[in-house]
């Protein structure tokens, strides 16, 4: 179901709980938000729809893929970009990695590892952020 973008900034810096096979459709709500919002958003977090578990969805080129519980366990080359974001007015600089390996669970709840770099990379690191809270 499409679901509103939260914008309270109280939910969004909340730090976000661990997603268990219950939450298996908050993934369906993500990709109906993420394809409504398609021409203005490239990702999004649980969050930003106003649920704190630890689940992001990214348009990785045709992609749309949910990762649930999702943990950097490899970065390499630090860089500064400018970002938006749905849930906040405006573009903030911040620090991105150029190459990232990112381990979680997939929506037939298997433990997967992708490499990922360039932009899919920096909307993961975007996302991950936002299930700790942190915004741009
Ligand atoms: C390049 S990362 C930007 C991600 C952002 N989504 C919000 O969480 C968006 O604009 O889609």
């Amino acid at each position: 179901m499409i679901k509103p973008i939260n914008r309270d900034v109280n939910i969004l810096r909340q730090v976000s709980q661990p997603a268990s096979k219950a939450d298996l459709p908050v993934a369906q709500d993500l990709r109906d938000t993420l394809t409504a919002n398609a021409n203005r958003c490239v990702g999004m977090a649980a969050n930003m729809i106003g649920v704190t578990k630890r689940i992001i969805i990214a348009s990785l080129g045709p992609l749309q893929v949910v990762m649930f519980n999702p943990q950097i366990v490899a970065k390499s080359g630090p860089y500064q970009v400018q970002e938006g974001c749905l849930s906040l007015s405006g573009q903030r600089s911040t620090t991105r990695f150029q190459k990232i390996r990112v381990r979680f669970t997939n929506e037939q709840w298997e433990q997967q590892e992708l490499t990922l770099t360039a932009f899919p990379a920096e909307i993961i690191q975007h996302e991950l952020d936002h299930c700790n809270g942190i915004l741009i």
